[in-house]
Formats: structure tokens, C-alpha cells, sequence
């Protein structure tokens, strides 16, 4: 009835245990000699193949002077290697860009492979829980290619099947330390296949100073300021609505200012309006000239101008219906930017039941026809909690910059997004170190970015005040206010 397994049954098993199981102390078959020798042979050919596979470059740097040194003499060997470093040396000094683009940034990769992750990949996915040890084999899963960046390794990922990218995404503390980095992001290639990003620098970590104002009329997307690859972070404002949390010193005006500053010589062209509201009398009045007349402080005035872009947002759908499905800009309708600076002051906090509900029918309004009629809304707040902010779900990019506690990362950017590595809470609160920088999850990515806002400072504020007000023909507002 039972199949007969080869190996003895231990004998004498005690156990106290009712479920231990039975164990079988395996045959032992004498292989020959030659055999054992073959499999050695057959394996050495095998590595020597995929070492040349793998490494071509690698292996013509130890093999060519070997060759050469067979071929010719020692003399011959040592030219072949001197020349090419001596060609080296100068141009890793003088044009370190192209040298670590072509040279530099392979080998650190092909060290930090051997050093760091192949080293360590096996203890680190079995303790972590991503791999497996079964029977004395290890299912682990596969390190397929290292990339090295200037900041950080970019390691691509081949999951064990049946995993899902959560498993890993529950995991990046335990791949952060088990690879000595700081933090680890996790994103999907392929089916199957997870990038793993792996800081070894912060290149937010210095404040960079304004961006300069653009040349051309342009609604946008506006640079904002810097992605950590270095490459500028551009914000789209024009057709979506934005929601910008972060506690208090994190650095939300630096984002509201570098929109406006983006904008500038699009409202000087006329096809842009921003319209201000800032209740706190803090963040905004100071470039007030540049918002004329649609500046609001205290709540009544805020909701009138809300209802006002209202107003305008319904007659433009009126106008656009059957004709137009999105707005372009023009003169005659210009994009709308309402910013609000802490907007829970006018909603959550706000002690004029009759304001907080005008107001937040209003934001609602806004934030669900708005967008393609050219009506967009741009709104600050320090805390993102439901009952004080309960139509964050309805801005469809978020940002989140430093914020108090780890469970208000998924709060503001939505579900899933700290495991995915938007560690918002972890951003220093020291303002050189970490005002300003943010994660961004857009509506278009489920991927959070991490990018740092340029810092406008009050001298550039006066100065755009004064860029917008002085030469300037004035532009034509709507009735609002
Ligand atoms: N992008 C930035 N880069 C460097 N430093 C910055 C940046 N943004 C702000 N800071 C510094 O941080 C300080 C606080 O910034 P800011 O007032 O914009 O924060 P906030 O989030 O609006 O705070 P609050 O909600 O209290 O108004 C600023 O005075 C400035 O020194």
C-alpha cells in the first residue's frame, strides 16, 4: 500500500511533539571516481562559458595580457597594459562624465554586485521572508541586472512565481538595511519583474535656488525644481487639481511660489489667472500685487471668490458643451489657478458653519468639473486626516512632503504608496536638508517620485511682484470677487 522510500527510518525517534515528522536518513550511493570528475570538468567548462558570456570585458582585461605575454614577451604585456591606463587616468580626471558614463558607473556596478548584493542576497531574501530554504535547496529569487546611477543601485528583480510585488513592497526595510542603504523603492518592470532602487546618496539634499522665470507663455507642465536623477521636475497644473500636504516648516510654499513663478509670463500673456486665497495671511499676501484683486484672507471673502471661479467654471461648460471637450487657453478664457494656502482653515477649522459649507461645496464643485473647462485648483494643508480634509480623493495628483506620522503617507498619496518607498515621514525636518522635498504620486503613475521644490525666497517674490506689475499691460480679469 505504502511506496517503499529509499533510506532507513531513524529509529528511536522520542518526541513530545504530536505532529513531528518522519525522518529518513538517505541512502548513501558510492559514485566512481570518473564520474564525480566529469560533473567537475562539465561545471568548470560551464562557469568559464558564462563567465566570458557575462563579462567580455572583464575577461579580455586579464586574458589580452596573458596572450600577449604567451606571444610575444613581459615587455610587449606590460605596454598593453600601461597604454589603455594611462588613456584612462586623464580622461576619468578631465571629463569625468563620459568617463563614468562609459567606465565609471559599470565598474562600481560590477563591485557593488560582488560585494554588496551577491554576497549578501542570500541571507537577506531568506531572512527577510522573500526566499526560501526547502529541503537544503534555497528558492531564491533572481538578481538579474545591476545599474548604478550617481545616487543609487538600480537592481532589476526576477520574483520566485507567485509572489506579488506587495510581498516585496512589505519588505523594503529589511532590503534597505540588509544591503546597508538607506531606503528601497520598489516598482514593477514587467510581469514577474520588480526594479529595486537602492539610494547611496541624497542628491535633494542641498536647497537649490529658484528656477528662472521661463521665456515663453506656457501653462505648463512648470519646473518646479529637481527629480533626485538630476533632471528637472516639471508639475502639471493645467487640467488636474493638486493637493499639497506637509507639516508645518516642510516647505508647501515653496511649491505654491515656484507654480506662480512658472506662470508668471503666462499671465502676463493673459492666459492665465491665479487666484489666491490665504487664510492664514501668511504665505500668499506677501506677493499680493501679483493676484490684483483676486486675493481673499478672511473666510467670507474666500468663499466669494471660491463661488466666483464656481460661477465661471459653469458658464464655461455651458459654453464648451457639445463644442469643446478641453480647454486650450486664450485670452478670452484663460486658465484659472485657485491656490489655497491651509485650506482646512476654511474648511475643518472653520467655527461659520455657513462659511465651512459654502466653501466646501464650492472646493468640491471645483475639484470635480473643473479641470477641462480650464478651472484648477492647487491647495495646502499640514494635516491630511479624513475628517479634516474629506475631498482629498478627489485631487488627482498629490504631494507629500515631511509629515508627522508614517500612517499619513497613505493618507495624502493614497493606498500603498509608503510601502512602495514614499517615506514622507522619514524627511529631515532640518529646513536645509529637507524643506521642500517631497513625494509626488501622479494620477497618470502609481510610482511615488522623489523630487525637491526650488526655494523662492522673499527677494524673489518682490521681484516677480515687481516683473508682473511694472512694464506689464494689465490683464483682463474675470468678475469675481
Ligand atoms: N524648497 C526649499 N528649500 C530649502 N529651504 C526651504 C524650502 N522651502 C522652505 N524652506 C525653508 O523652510 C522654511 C519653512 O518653509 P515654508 O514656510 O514654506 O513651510 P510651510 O510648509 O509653508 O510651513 P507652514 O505650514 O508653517 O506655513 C522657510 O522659511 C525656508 O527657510
Amino acid at each position: 500500500m505504502f511506496k517503499k522510500l529509499p533510506g532507513d527510518e531513524a529509529q528511536h525517534l522520542v518526541s513530545t511533539t504530536p505532529d513531528t515528522a518522519v525522518v529518513f536518513r538517505p541512502a548513501v550511493v558510492q559514485t566512481p571516481a570518473i564520474v564525480t570528475l566529469v560533473i567537475f570538468a562539465w561545471r568548470l567548462l560551464v562557469g568559464a562559458v558564462r563567465l566570458l558570456w557575462r563579462h567580455p570585458i572583464a575577461s579580455a582585461v586579464v586574458a589580452v595580457p596573458g596572450v600577449i605575454w604567451t606571444m610575444y614577451d613581459w615587455r610587449a604585456a606590460l605596454i598593453a597594459v600601461t597604454a589603455p591606463v594611462s588613456v584612462l587616468i586623464p580622461w576619468a580626471f578631465f571629463e569625468r562624465t563620459s568617463f563614468n558614463r562609459w567606465i565609471g558607473w559599470r565598474l562600481l556596478a560590477w563591485w557593488r554586485l560582488v560585494w554588496v548584493y551577491r554576497r549578501h542576497w542570500q541571507p537577506v531574501m531568506i531572512v527577510s521572508g522573500l526566499g526560501r530554504h526547502v529541503r537544503g535547496r534555497d528558492y531564491l529569487p533572481r538578481l538579474i541586472r545591476i545599474r548604478c546611477t550617481f545616487w543609487a543601485d538600480v537592481l532589476t528583480v526576477k520574483m520566485i512565481s507567485g509572489q506579488s510585488v506587495k510581498d516585496w513592497a512589505d519588505r523594503i526595510d529589511h532590503l534597505a538595511h540588509g544591503f546597508g542603504a538607506t531606503s528601497c523603492r520598489v516598482t514593477v518592470e514587467r510581469s514577474g519583474r520588480l526594479r529595486l532602487t537602492f539610494p547611496r546618496c541624497d542628491p535633494l539634499a542641498v536647497p537649490l535656488p529658484a528656477v528662472a522665470i521661463p521665456a515663453e507663455a506656457s501653462v505648463g507642465p512648470i519646473e518646479i525644481g529637481k527629480q533626485e536623477d538630476g533632471s528637472p521636475y516639471r508639475l502639471k497644473v493645467h487640467g488636474t487639481h493638486v493637493l499639497i500636504a506637509g507639516a508645518t516648516g516642510a516647505g508647501k510654499g515653496s511649491f505654491l511660489w515656484s507654480a506662480i513663478r512658472g506662470l508668471l509670463p503666462a499671465m502676463r500673456a493673459g492666459l492665465v489667472q491665479v487666484w489666491a486665497l490665504d487664510p492664514k495671511l501668511m504665505e500668499l499676501s506677501f506677493g499680493r500685487a501679483i493676484f490684483g484683486d483676486h486675493y481673499a484672507a478672511d473666510p467670507a471673502a474666500c468663499a466669494d471668490l471660491l463661488e466666483a471661479a464656481v460661477k465661471i467654471m459653469q458658464e464655461r461648460a455651458g459654453r464648451f458643451a457639445g463644442v469643446q471637450r478641453n480647454h486650450i487657453p486664450t485670452t478670452e478664457d484663460p486658465f484659472l489657478l485657485v491656490l489655497v494656502d491651509e485650506v482646512a482653515f476654511l474648511t475643518a477649522y472653520q467655527s461659520d458653519k455657513g462659511l465651512k459649507v459654502r466653501i466646501s461645496a464650492a472646493l468640491a464643485t471645483l475639484t470635480t468639473q473643473g479641470r477641462a473647462v480650464g478651472v484648477g485648483v492647487m491647495a495646502a494643508l499640514q494635516d491630511p486626516r479624513k475628517e479634516v480634509m474629506n475631498i482629498r480623493n478627489l485631487f488627482p495628483d498629490k504631494i507629500a512632503l515631511r509629515l508627522d506620522e508614517s500612517e499619513q503617507v497613505d493618507m495624502v498619496l493614497g493606498d500603498g504608496a509608503r510601502d512602495r518607498g514614499a517615506l514622507a515621514d522619514l524627511i529631515s525636518p532640518r529646513p536645509e536638508q529637507g524643506a521642500g522635498v517631497a513625494y509626488v504620486r501622479l494620477e497618470s503613475s502609481p510610482d511615488p517620485i522623489r523630487v525637491r521644490a526650488a526655494y523662492v525666497s522673499d527677494t524673489d517674490i518682490r521681484d516677480m511682484a515687481a516683473l508682473f506689475t511694472g512694464d506689464t499691460t494689465p490683464i483682463e480679469m474675470g468678475d469675481a470677487a
